[in-house]
């Protein structure tokens, strides 16, 4: 894979091309002592302070036991370091927040690449919907998925010049309460022809999506030939669309061929094949086609915490005192008997 066609899919560079066709969104560049924030893992997690009385969230976690560090009696030879203080961006938090205003008070936040689904856990909604600066801080510091985009972006470019974008991006887009999981495609171009769409929610089985299929297909060929084809500069590349209740169809993103990206109902050898090896027109167009189909483990919206069960991980302590509470059980029942 080449650096220009990671580059490409960049919402900063797809978006102003492609904005007519897509969900309406605004595009901040980060400063660099965001990023910073975004990337410091060591210390508190602290949130920014906010400018604004809006914010949704204390700045800090209150924790009594704490209050204590911030109280050095005088004399005292016990230096006790001052607690870090938390960090502000006002001038982007304003920028963020006139954005939120003029997308209709909800947005869907991500950078360059991608959003923070492994934190939507962490909100009071479950989502990745935020109304404030201090929300979308939560979700992204709060993310595993964006050191991707932060630090692993061009790992799989044969011709990498460096780790890093040219800037960082902070795409905020229009909140949509109500998207149909089962309406969201993943459509596969290869030498400029799309090959493959595959439904992008693969773990359930959408019985409607049956009858819809044949018009769905011509819905998002057409859709491929008068917007996307000889337009999007790539040969080889992914993008994902949503069709709307009343067949318009919308370009959510862009994504490389191959690497990171999920070939989804395929595999990407499948993909790489001929395409007149693929479907009787050209275009292989697979659902989920029954309740015994679907595909489990393609889960990774989930924090790494839930994947990692490596000796010393989270997943491996909370085995342990499980199994050690365990035994005890049974020893007081034994005693007890
Ligand atoms: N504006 C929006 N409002 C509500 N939900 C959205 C919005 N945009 C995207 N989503 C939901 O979030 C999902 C992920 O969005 P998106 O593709 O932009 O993230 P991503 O990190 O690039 O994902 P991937 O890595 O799988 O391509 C979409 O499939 C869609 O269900």
């Amino acid at each position: 894979m080449k650096e220009d066609e990671v580059n490409r899919c960049q919402i900063q560079e797809w978006y102003p091309k492609f904005k007519s066709v897509s969900i309406k969104t605004r595009i901040h560049e980060l400063p660099e002592p965001f990023v910073q924030y975004l990337l410091d893992d060591s210390g508190p997690f602290l949130l920014p302070v906010s400018i604004t009385n809006e914010d949704a969230f204390p700045n800090r976690i209150h924790n009594p036991e704490e209050e204590d560090d911030y109280q050095v009696s005088e004399g005292s030879d016990d230096e006790a370091e001052q607690p870090p203080l938390p960090p502000s961006f006002p001038e982007l938090e304003l920028q963020v927040k006139e954005s939120i205003e003029s997308l209709g008070g909800s947005v869907f936040p991500k950078l360059n690449w991608s959003a923070p689904k492994d934190s939507a856990w962490i909100s009071t909604t479950g989502t990745l919907k935020c109304s404030s600066f201090s929300e979308i801080a939560l979700l992204l510091r709060s993310s595993d998925s964006l050191v991707h985009d932060l630090c692993h972006a061009y790992d799989s470019c044969h011709d990498k010049t460096s780790s890093r974008p040219k800037s960082f991006v902070l795409a905020l887009r229009k909140w949509y309460q109500f998207l149909k999981p089962e309406m969201e495609f993943r459509c596969f171009v290869r030498n400029q022809n799309l090959v493959g769409i595959s439904q992008r929610e693969v773990t359930t089985f959408y019985p409607a999506l049956l009858e819809k299929k044949d018009s769905l297909r011509v819905l998002i060929e057409d859709f491929f030939v008068e917007n996307l084809m000889s337009r999007f500069e790539s040969e080889n590349y992914t993008f994902d669309v949503y069709v709307t209740e009343d067949d318009r169809v919308k370009v959510v993103d862009f994504n490389p061929w191959g690497a990171f990206t999920l070939p989804l109902m395929f595999t990407w050898e499948e993909l790489d094949q001929n395409c007149s090896e693929l479907g009787d027109d050209g275009v292989d167009f697979r659902i989920v086609e029954g309740q015994c189909a679907v595909r489990p483990g393609l889960k990774t919206a989930v924090p790494y915490d839930y994947l990692d069960t490596s000796p010393g991980s989270g997943w491996d302590q909370f085995m342990r005192n499980a199994d050690e509470e365990l035994q005890q059980q049974t020893r007081n029942a034994q005693a007890g008997a």
